[in-house]
């Protein structure tokens, strides 16, 4: 098989997940440059009749949902999902995932366990042995960052992690506001042993929203590389 780039390989992992679309399912779409590949393909099918409704996990895919006129819905109008179709930064071989590069893994996170099945769609370099090389992002209050941050870092360095914990900025240098209106901070930690640990230690941080670690929710990784598309876990 040709080489393929990197996003090549994202629109072929979407196309394989679009397969798993049948008339009628509550679909939740996620965000980031992966998912955007399958919103435009699921966009193409609606216009050609398939009907779905589908919950964007992110304004900006609510946006690009819209101009592809995807009918869609709230979490709250419609709490079961049948299939969230969704990317990553990171993902092991146990299929837990680091999310959210784009600020939008608490959406993510609430829309995915409200499915039925999370099907994860990337090229195959996101695929590690041990999740951390990508900054894990984590969703913090305004309120009491300071706090906030020291607590992650004692919860990491607890966790066997060590690194730095960094708010994120915007390009114009201001802090970067989720669709929730929270900051997010990255932790830089090169690698974490135990996910899980760090995973547990960070819900009991009362400042923190959400964390980018998602453990057991991904049923299968679609990932598509200079080797074709590799299937790991259950697509059905
Ligand atoms: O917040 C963003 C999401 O978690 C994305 O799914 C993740 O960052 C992967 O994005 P991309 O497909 O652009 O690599």
């Amino acid at each position: 098989m040709t080489a393929l780039n990197p996003d090549d390989a994202k629109r072929l992992a979407a196309a394989r997940a679009l397969d798993l679309v049948t008339p009628g399912m509550r679909l939740g779409l996620g965000t980031g440059t992966t998912a955007a590949h399958f919103v435009e393909l699921l966009g193409l099918r609606v216009a050609q009749g398939l009907q779905v409704i589908c919950v964007p996990t992110s304004e900006r895919t609510r946006t690009q949902a819209q101009l592809f006129s995807i009918p869609l819905s709230t979490i709250e109008a419609t709490p079961e999902l049948d299939l969230t179709v969704d990317g990553a930064d990171e993902f092991d071989p146990q299929l837990r995932l680091i999310k959210g590069g784009g600020g939008a893994h608490l959406r993510e996170k609430i829309v995915a366990m409200a499915s039925r099945r999370m099907v994860v769609i990337t090229d195959s370099s996101k695929a590690v042995v041990t999740l951390g090389k990508f900054p894990l992002p984590v969703e913090v209050n305004v309120f009491g960052l300071e706090v906030t941050r020291r607590m992650i870092l004692a919860a990491a360095k607890a966790s066997g992690c060590d690194g730095e914990i960094r708010l994120r900025k915007t390009p114009s240098g201001h802090p970067f506001v989720s669709d929730n209106g929270h900051f997010i901070v990255d932790c830089f930690l090169g690698s974490i042993p135990d996910p899980n640990q760090l995973a547990a230690r960070l819900v009991a941080i009362p400042g923190v929203v959400e964390h980018g670690l998602f453990i057991g929710i991904a049923k299968a990784v679609i990932s598509a590389g200079p080797d074709g598309v590799e299937i790991f876990g259950e697509l059905g």
